[in-house]
């Protein structure tokens, strides 16, 4: 269950586990300075009455007593200079070593979590957290404790001045003050102002998520779709985030403006009591040099109380930042295995798999595997085929532990994928994605991905998986930069550098997800080539749509719905005239009827000729 509001502070302390001595003294010397920056609005006032009484009474002007006030103003001045830059200095640094605490802590922990996390919207939340909310809690832990406990403390004394001074004047300001308060904080309460405050917050996220999907998709909008339906969309959301603020505004600026209007006036408040005092007490001179007093410190009470309400108006989406940070933390890491050592074989086994994307409680659970069972023996090549959304995907990235199958096993060697380490199971698969990320580091470093290897090896990987020419004609060779910032690649090209940093890999297993998606006729065929030479001996899971590409395997899977319809050779599987011969009776149709359409016919892509 969410923490409430109230405890939003003391959960950043927690989160942050910052408790330390030295941040106590940091605040209190923040705090110390804030409250000795009212000490010169008094002593100002005791200048000015050492003058006004010599005037008023006709006799000297005690100097030395006001050398003394104005050597206080100066010393009270200087010190506060000096404690507010200790505070600062001890409290900024105490959140800097705390947050980065914390942010090494996420990222071990993120380091622990499957890789199926990484794969779904709730990154975006992560780097939101690492971000946005951190930030938020620097500010929190350096800044609004110190200015908080310094406003508080110099509010409570200054009011006990006020008020063992002169009562009604003091009330006058506590009155106007409280009066301030409930005006801004009924901005924001009851029913419908949290109502309003909730609606901005929403369509403000949901238009934020709305324009970078409008940004990452108008390419494929533009050429697929209509890209006016996803600008109408937008628009939409547009719209409604600006109704939201409208009725933002329409609410608050009127009840801000009271408030700054009222915390402004106070000085008109203390001048009107006053001069209804002086009128009831004419010539009362020690009245007179009070609301002179009052009208110096008056002031001095706003800009603390402007600390607390802006703290207040921080505190709002602090309980929701806090969530957001401990959600991520509460993520279940995954199960790490303690075998480090490296399978006795590359044979490859799942064993009654079932596995849903959604929980076991959610009614729209659906079974994207259901009690699969494959045997793959080592060194032989085998294909997982089918129609969309049968799960062949899913298959391969439980064989990378992307999440933990559900019920049945998934072995390598004959041991279980969940009892080896994570680097003894990476170790021993390679996998080559449809989706390839390209860092913003050289060409080297892409293939080579921060292993100890020579150049050499390097190109050799390059040159397996073709694409050691294309490199060569870059401006710097293998030096050359890519991603952001850099030289951009194909899609194509940007798959054939994740297939060579597999190659390089050299591991015993290798899992291809649909990895020459976007490689043409004449690359895919050089990739081949190159790929069958060093796929020799491994154990090869392909996942692939196009069925010629597959049809020399030595074992055929077809998943349909998740659940293993047939499996077989090519021949086998034809002779069953089940779904994978409909599946290969399609393709042809699709080909053929390219042919007469003038485009390549499939016997120029010949299939690849694994061991
Ligand atoms: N990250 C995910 N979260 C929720 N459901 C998912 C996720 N990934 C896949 N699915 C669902 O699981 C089922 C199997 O998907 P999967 O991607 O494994 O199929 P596939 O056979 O590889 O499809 P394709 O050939 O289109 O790539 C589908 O119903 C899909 O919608």
């Amino acid at each position: 269950m969410k923490e409430t509001k109230k405890n939003a502070v003391l959960r950043v302390f927690q989160t942050a586990r910052c408790s330390s001595a030295r941040y106590i003294i940091g605040v209190a010397c923040s705090s110390v300075s804030i409250l000795l920056s009212g000490v010169p609005f008094y002593t100002i006032y005791q200048i000015v009455r050492i003058f006004l009484e010599a005037s008023l009474n006709n006799t000297a002007v005690d100097v030395s007593a006001a050398w003394l006030w104005a050597g206080i103003t100066l010393a009270s001045i200087a010190v506060g200079i000096v404690l507010s830059i200790i505070g600062s200095f001890v409290c900024h640094s105490c959140a800097f070593h705390a947050l980065y605490d914390l942010r090494m802590r996420i990222l071990n922990h993120m380091g622990r979590l499957n890789l199926g996390f990484f794969t779904g919207g709730q990154s975006g939340a992560v780097q939101k957290t690492m971000n946005d909310n951190i930030e938020k809690m620097e500010n929190i832990i350096a800044h609004d404790v110190s200015n908080l406990i310094g406003a508080g403390i110099l509010l409570v004394s200054l009011s006990a001045l006020l008020f063992s001074i002169n009562v009604p004047l003091a009330l006058t300001i506590v009155a106007a003050l409280v009066l301030a308060f409930i005006i801004q904080f009924s901005a924001f309460g009851g029913k419908r102002g949290q109502k309003i405050w909730t609606d901005l917050n929403r369509s403000s996220t949901e238009l934020d998520a709305a324009f970078s999907e409008y940004v990452s998709g108008m390419e494929e909008e533009k050429i697929f779709g209509k890209p006016e339906a996803a600008a109408l969309r937008l628009t939409n959301l547009i719209e409604k985030n600006r109704k939201s603020m409208v009725a933002y505004l329409k609410r608050v600026t009127p009840i801000y403006g009271a408030y700054k209007t009222i915390t402004l006036s106070v000085l008109a408040f203390i001048l009107a009591v006053g001069c209804v005092l002086l009128y009831l007490n004419p010539g009362d001179h020690s009245l007179m040099m009070e609301l002179l007093m009052f009208l110096i410190v008056g002031p001095a009470v706003i800009s603390p109380l402007m600390e607390l309400v802006e703290f207040g108006a921080d505190l709002r989406n602090l309980a929701v930042r806090m969530d957001q940070i401990e959600d991520v933390m509460k993520m279940e890491p995954i199960a790490e295995g303690t075998c480090d050592t490296p399978p006795v074989s590359a044979e490859l086994s799942f064993q009654d798999v079932s596995f849903s994307y959604q929980k076991a409680a959610d009614p729209l659970r659906r079974m994207a595997l259901e009690h699969v069972t494959m045997h793959i023996p080592a060194g032989s090549f085998a294909a997982l085929v089918g129609p969309s959304g049968g799960g062949k995907s899913t298959a391969g990235q439980l064989l990378a532990r992307f999440w933990d199958v559900e019920s049945g096993s998934i072995s390598i060697g004959g041991k279980d994928i969940r009892d080896y380490s994570t680097k003894a199971l990476m170790n021993t698969v390679a996998f080559v994605f449809q989706d390839t990320y390209i860092f913003a580091e050289s060409v080297y470093d892409n293939i080579a991905m921060h292993q100890n290897v020579t150049q050499k090896a390097v190109e050799y990987a390059a040159k397996a998986a073709r694409c050691h020419d294309f490199i060569q004609a870059l401006p710097e060779g293998y030096h050359t930069k890519l991603g952001d910032g850099g030289h951009k690649l194909s899609g194509g090209e940007a798959q054939r550098i994740a297939i060579a940093r597999a190659i390089l890999k050299s591991a015993p297993i290798v899992v291809l997800d649909e990895a020459m998606a976007f490689t043409d006729a004449e690359n895919e065929l050089a990739l081949r080539e190159g790929m069958a030479e060093l796929l020799k001996g491994k154990t090869v899971l392909m996942i692939a749509h196009r069925l010629y590409s597959i049809q020399d395997a030595d074992m055929i899977f077809v998943l349909e719905n998740g659940r293993l319809k047939e499996s077989g050779t090519h021949k086998d599987l034809l002779q069953k005239h089940g779904l994978y011969a409909h599946l290969w009776d399609i393709q042809n149709e699709t080909e053929s009827w390219r042919m007469k359409g003038g485009t390549a016919h499939v016997s120029d892509n010949p299939a690849i000729h694994l061991p």
